[in-house]
């Protein structure tokens, strides 16, 4: 935490998120709801490279997660998996079951010690459960889940890794001064991966980098709103302009998703890279059991735990949010769940503004009895800019086809000509239980064509078209 400035919140001590009523702790909560940790120079990622080391009470996580990494460990699944490999793994994972339970008492202060605690212990739990034959019960033990689940309760995250853990705080630069600003070119390295390939890198470097392009975004909406706290005829033109930058800020992320094909192979993604993050929900129904919970009163078991998705990109909601699109998409709105806590704070933020951008729009294009030139330029905007964020989800389902749905037909093939039992849709797209937009149908859920994700998405840009205002 030493290259944050001493009076940056996340530098101030933080309240036992458990005990915050306790009148001798400082209460930095409001403090912090006022700052939602986005930087005006790096957005929803932070400043300077998060940590790449914990206290050194805590270090036998790190070297347990190195061991695993070093020693390439395979995922349980694999068929081809010879003895050795199969010994090495269970020779890891008893490992982890012997390490000693840490208590997490240290990490309470620092914000981000409990982010790299998170991001470790959540990649040790997904190399244990991952690692293990798919035949044996996922039993997750005391030294990781007392911790872990500590350490959630504190960050108000769920026990499972998240789009934080390997893209928002899994970058390094190559610089040696810390204090040195990512940027889009610089974005070269991640901290940890499963299973340390470029592949893998670029899927967590490519949202990174989209990340520090959607700044300018998040400059724009910020000009914006000040202009609407104007509202005149002047602020209307202003904002048309802002409106017209933040489509063309909105096609370069779609320019850089789309990049994700010079770096990523989709069949080593599909195969070798994504089952690693899968959560509890993509396992057909075989349940994580969080042993050793029932030694912390304070614990409870998580409800549901979905994989690490860039479904969870703070970015990609606040545009929703701002440009008013209307997401109904249960799914889309858990995702929020997964995301820091100051950054659902910055979304909750966005969505109570008081004056909405559409109501300006519409307002303005419809004012005098009809269309006045301003408001005409104004409406074209937002309409512009609503597109724009249409074509990035096209741009996006061409890149789930291309890497899931493709490879996951290409899996099906294979296994039907091989006599193996077929995957079940829930391999391809996280579930939600009673989801409105995703397998109402349960026979819909059974197929194996990736069908429901298809729906899923495309209701998604459906809604985000349905924007568009008609006069
Ligand atoms: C190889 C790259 C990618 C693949 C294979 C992929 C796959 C998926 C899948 C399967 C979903 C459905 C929900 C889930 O299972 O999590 C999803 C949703 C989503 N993804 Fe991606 N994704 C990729 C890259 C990205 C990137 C770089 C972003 C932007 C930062 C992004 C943003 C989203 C969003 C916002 C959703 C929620 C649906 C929506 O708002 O349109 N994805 N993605």
């Amino acid at each position: 935490m030493d290259h944050l400035g001493p009076n940056h919140f996340l530098s101030l001590p933080r309240p036992d998120s458990l005990s915050s009523t306790a009148s001798n702790v400082p209460d930095t909560t409001t403090l912090a709801a006022h700052d939602f940790d986005v930087d005006t120079r790096t957005g929803f990622l932070p400043p300077q490279a998060p940590i790449s080391r914990l206290p050194a009470t805590l270090e036998c996580w790190e070297v347990v997660l190195e061991d695993a990494i070093a020693s390439k460990l395979q995922l349980g699944e694999k068929p081809d998996l010879s003895d050795g490999e199969k010994k090495k793994s269970e020779e890891w994972r008893e490992r982890v079951r012997k390490l000693p339970i840490l208590s997490i008492d240290e990490l309470k202060n620092s914000e981000i010690a409990l982010r790299r605690a998170h991001q470790v212990l959540g990649w040790i739990m997904h190399f244990y459960i991952h690692s293990m034959p798919p035949s044996e019960a996922i039993c997750i033990p005391p030294p990781i889940t007392l911790p872990l689940l500590q350490v959630s309760a504190q960050l108000q995250l769920p026990p499972v890794l998240t789009y934080s853990d390997d893209v928002l705080y899994n970058w390094r630069l190559d610089s040696e001064n810390p204090e040195e600003l990512p940027t889009i070119a610089a974005l070269r390295r991640c901290q940890i991966s499963f299973t340390s390939t470029t592949d893998e890198a670029e899927f967590y470097l490519v949202p990174a980098r989209m990340e520090l392009a959607g700044v300018e975004a998040l400059e724009l909406m910020r000009s914006t709103m000040d202009e609407m706290f104007v509202g005149d005829e002047i602020a209307v033109r202003r904002i048309t302009g802002y409106l017209r930058e933040l489509a063309d800020v909105i096609q370069r992320l779609r320019e850089l998703l789309l990049s994700v094909r010079e770096g990523c192979d989709p069949h080593r993604f599909y195969n070798d890279i994504r089952p690693w993050f899968r959560g509890e929900d993509s396992q057909a129904g075989r349940k994580w059991v969080f042993e050793g919970i029932e030694q912390d009163p304070n614990l409870v078991a998580p409800k549901e735990l979905s994989g690490a998705s860039a479904g969870q990109s703070t970015l990609i909601h606040a545009l929703d949010v701002f440009l008013g699109v209307n997401q109904t998409s249960k799914l889309l709105k858990r995702m929020q769940t997964y995301m820091p806590r100051h950054h659902r704070a910055f979304l909750a933020h966005l969505a109570n503004n008081p004056r909405p951008l559409r109501d300006l729009v519409f307002t303005a294009a419809t004012s005098d009895n009809g269309q006045t030139k301003d408001g005409a330029a104004l409406l074209d905007a937002y309409n512009g800019a609503v597109m724009a964020l249409k074509e990035f989800r096209d741009a996006h389902m061409i890149i789930v086809t291309l890497y899931v749905i493709g490879p996951a037909r290409h899996a099906q093939k294979a296994l039907q000509e091989s006599g193996q039992p077929i995957p079940t849709a829930s391999d391809y797209v996280q579930q939600a239980p009673n989801d409105d937009t995703i397998g109402k149908d349960q026979e819909g859920l059974k197929g194996t064509g990736g069908t429901d994700l298809v729906q899923f998405l495309k209701g998604v840009r459906d809604q985000t078209k349905e924007a568009v205002i008609k006069i």
